[in-house]
């Protein structure tokens, strides 16, 4: 006879780290199958006739508070079932405090808010902490609570901290299979507090289902609307039904040891400003290739804005207008690049051609069922939020081993791969020309005063439970006469020289003009099979400083329990949209390490997963697309939960932030890709060509309850200084 393998439903209410809760439960109870729904799409009367065929229910944490019903939704009538549908319950964070308060115990503010921050839990050692020790767990919460005395809910585990003094870590109904806890046994930073507790609950459950539920059998199957299994297989457009021809990439490498890339990128087309132009640059460690665009008249640029219902495709010459119906522009972009799949390319080099460009931060509102409300003609005022241009001919830099690599997806290309090859040779020869002075430009910095009452704004969110982390920034435009300036090419050259950064970035894609110095990778994957996404968020910044040494630097950071908590936050939101797209496998390669870059040091991380075993190649193809549409906006530009701090940060910071805070990079027509996060950069619209330029930089950081405003001031300007030295000003 076959096991009957347990139903479990998880409740999410919007947090982001549901998925990393699904992960943890999966361990604990590896036979069982888990039903995602968030906390409003179902009623009570909705949840009531499917209840009796699961095993158990999972409530996640989540924002907001469990007396707001907009907060928390129906997680608050499932404490109060009638018996013949009672099941066991297990709740964190915002799942403890709704079934505490439903059962008469009191609401409270934290007098010192716990985000992303360690504490040591005790208990009595039975029920959920039987077999455990002392537990050290991460709690990201504002509110706790009081129990009532002689009530139904008894406290099973508690800490003590100086600011708040006793604190409830978890309790259980006396009577109903109900349990608990106020921290987050998912978070990587949990010991056994997480796992091993889950595998309590799990017996517990099992026996009051046995005792109380005998008649109950786990059903093979369940159909709960409006819900989704974990892990689900990612969605994969039926590229079977597209008449896919692959082509073969024609390439050639060759040794240059004074490879001149910057002349390279001048004599195919850097200075001509009406052509499109890509340069994605490695200036500096660890960046190691740089890929060097050579469009031509009908390479296709395709554009779309998130509130149009429609793709652009344009050449030098023409464009093509494609209806999004019944679809969207990832599945658009997917069929797109499996048309134009290709093989055969030098296995070492990440890119043999494809698309490259840029994603804004609006483009990740899609995903979240965000809105992003435009006027009618946005056009002139927003960049397109997807622009990437198509590139058959191409030429890759290892900037660390001077090896070039000629690339064509073009049949019968050998000439020109040829001939590029022996343009390379001389172009290595010329001197590099000097560099124009940056030029008079006038600043319009954030103003300090309306900054540091947001980041107050911000910190009321923090203390009222919406959000943990909130990734507050500024926009700064800087204008410089015509009279005065330089072409945007040699901007980028001054930028590349005062700011060399791993992730450059020279993107001519009218109507935009984008220049990066981008510090941060967000995602990169291999090509398949056995396809693996990286994430490598940054959170944690302090500005370089004659005196600031690396030991100095690792003292401020690592020895920071606020810069670990900001980092922390981080690498849990993006561990949860990892397990979104790939299921269990994710795992944390690194937690902050400091990295030197030219004018801050930086805490970092490094996440990866990747599909089960066995995966099929065409599944894993489009995994990392995958990724990123579940992933968009970085996490280290929202802060977490994601959902609910993107919306307070529209409202807060009352403008768009376009291409800052997306994405750019490239996706390999024969699989793969790289896209950094779009900091330290700053973009040019078209529709300003023929006044004075208008350039746009965003900068800012994460605001957690423990910054300080003024500190927070200075890391914005520290981080906008970068972008502001190519044009030979500071702040
Ligand atoms: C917001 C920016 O940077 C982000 C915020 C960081 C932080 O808070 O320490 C670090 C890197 C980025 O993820 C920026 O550069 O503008
Ligand atoms: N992590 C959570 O579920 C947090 C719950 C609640 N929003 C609080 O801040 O206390």
């Amino acid at each position: 006879m076959t096991e009957k393998r347990p139903h479990i439903l998880l409740i999410d209410s919007y947090c982001s780290f549901a998925y990393n809760l699904a992960a943890l439960c999966k361990k604990a109870i590896p036979s069982s199958i888990l039903h995602v729904i968030r906390n409003d799409t179902h009623t009570i009367k909705d949840l009531l006739p499917l209840l009796r065929q699961f095993s158990a229910v999972l409530i996640g944490p989540g924002p907001g508070s469990p007396d707001i019903t907009s907060d928390i939704g129906v997680v608050r009538d499932l404490w109060k079932v009638a018996d013949e549908h009672m099941i066991p319950i297990f709740g964190v964070c915002l799942g403890q405090q709704s079934l505490a308060i439903e059962h008469g115990a009191s609401l409270h503010r934290l007098e010192a808010v716990k985000h992303g921050q360690v504490s040591v839990v005790r208990h009595a050692g039975d029920e959920i902490f039987e077999g455990l020790g002392e537990v050290k767990v991460v709690r990201y919460h504002s509110l706790h609570v009081k129990l009532e005395e002689g009530g139904a809910i008894k406290e099973l585990a508690w800490t003590e901290d100086e600011e708040n003094g006793k604190v409830i870590m978890a309790i259980k109904h006396t009577f109903k299979p109900f349990w608990a806890v106020q921290y987050h046994p998912e978070s990587v930073l949990t010991d056994e507090g997480g796992l091993k507790m889950i595998m309590n609950f799990w017996k517990l459950a099992q026996d009051w289902n046995t005792r109380s539920r005998p008649l109950f059998v786990s059903p093979s199957q369940i159909c709960v609307p409006k819900s989704h299994i974990w892990p689900r297989v990612h969605r994969c457009c039926p590229h079977h039904e597209l008449n896919v021809s692959i082509d073969t990439v024609t390439h050639t490498s060759i040794a240059v040891p004074n490879i001149n890339v910057l002349r390279l990128c001048e004599h195919l087309g850097a200075y001509d400003s009406s052509r499109r132009f890509v340069f994605l640059d490695s200036a500096a460690s660890p960046g190691q290739f740089s890929i060097l665009a050579c469009l031509g008249d009908s390479s296709p640029q395709v554009t779309h804005y998130v509130n149009e219902d429609f793709i652009e495709v344009t050449t030098q010459n023409s464009k093509q207008r494609y209806e999004l119906v019944g679809t969207d522009f990832w599945t658009w972009l997917d069929q797109y690049r499996n048309s134009r799949k290709v093989a055969g390319g030098d296995s070492e080099v990440p890119f043999w051609g494809g698309f490259a460009g840029y994603l804004t931060y609006e483009a990740g509102y899609e995903v979240l069922n965000i809105s992003a409300p435009r006027q009618k003609d946005h056009r002139d005022a927003h960049h397109p939020d997807v622009n990437l241009v198509w590139i058959d001919r191409s030429v890759v830099v290892d900037t660390t081993r001077s090896r070039v690599w000629v690339q064509s997806l073009l049949r019968d290309d050998d000439k020109w791969v040829q001939e590029t090859v022996h343009t390379i040779v001389c172009l290595s020869q010329e001197p590099e020309p000097s560099l124009p002075p940056a030029g008079e430009v006038t600043i319009q910095f954030p103003d300090h005063m309306q900054y540091v009452k947001s980041i107050k704004q911000c910190k009321e969110y923090l203390f009222s439970g919406d959000s943990y982390e909130l990734c507050l920034t500024g926009q700064t435009h800087i204008t410089v006469p015509k009279e005065a300036a330089i072409s945007t090419w040699q901007r980028y050259k001054l930028l590349r020289t005062v700011n060399p950064a791993p992730h450059g970035g020279y993107l001519r894609l009218h109507p935009t003009t984008f220049l990066s110095s981008s510090p941060e990778r967000f995602l990169s994957y291999s090509r398949s099979p056995g396809t693996i996404c990286q994430l490598r968020p940054i959170k944690g910044t302090v500005r370089k400083l004659p005196h600031i040494t690396r030991e100095v630097a690792e003292e401020m950071l690592t020895g920071s329990r606020k810069e670990i908590a900001e980092n922390l936050m981080i690498v849990d939101l993006i561990r949860h949209d990892l397990h979104n797209a790939v299921g269990e496998n994710v795992t944390t390669k690194k937690f902050c390490d400091v990295e030197e870059y030219e004018h801050v040091w930086q805490l970092v991380s490094v996440i990866e997963g990747s599909l089960p075993h066995g995966t099929p190649a065409e599944i894993d193809d489009t995994l990392g697309w995958e990724v990123l549409r579940r992933s968009l906006p970085p996490g280290s530009m929202t802060g977490a939960p994601k959902k609910r701090s993107v919306e307070l940060l529209q409202s807060i910071e009352g403008h768009e932030r376009g291409p800052y805070s997306g994405v750019f990079g490239y996706w390999c027509a024969g699989g793969g890709g790289d896209w950094s996060v779009t900091i330290r950069s700053c973009f040019l619209h078209d529709s300003k060509k023929d006044g004075d330029e208008d350039w746009i930089v965003g900068a800012g950081g994460a605001i957690t309850a423990l910054s300080d405003p003024e500190a927070e001031w200075d890391e914005m300007n520290a981080k906008l200084n970068g972008v502001l030295r190519g044009f030979g000003a500071s702040c």
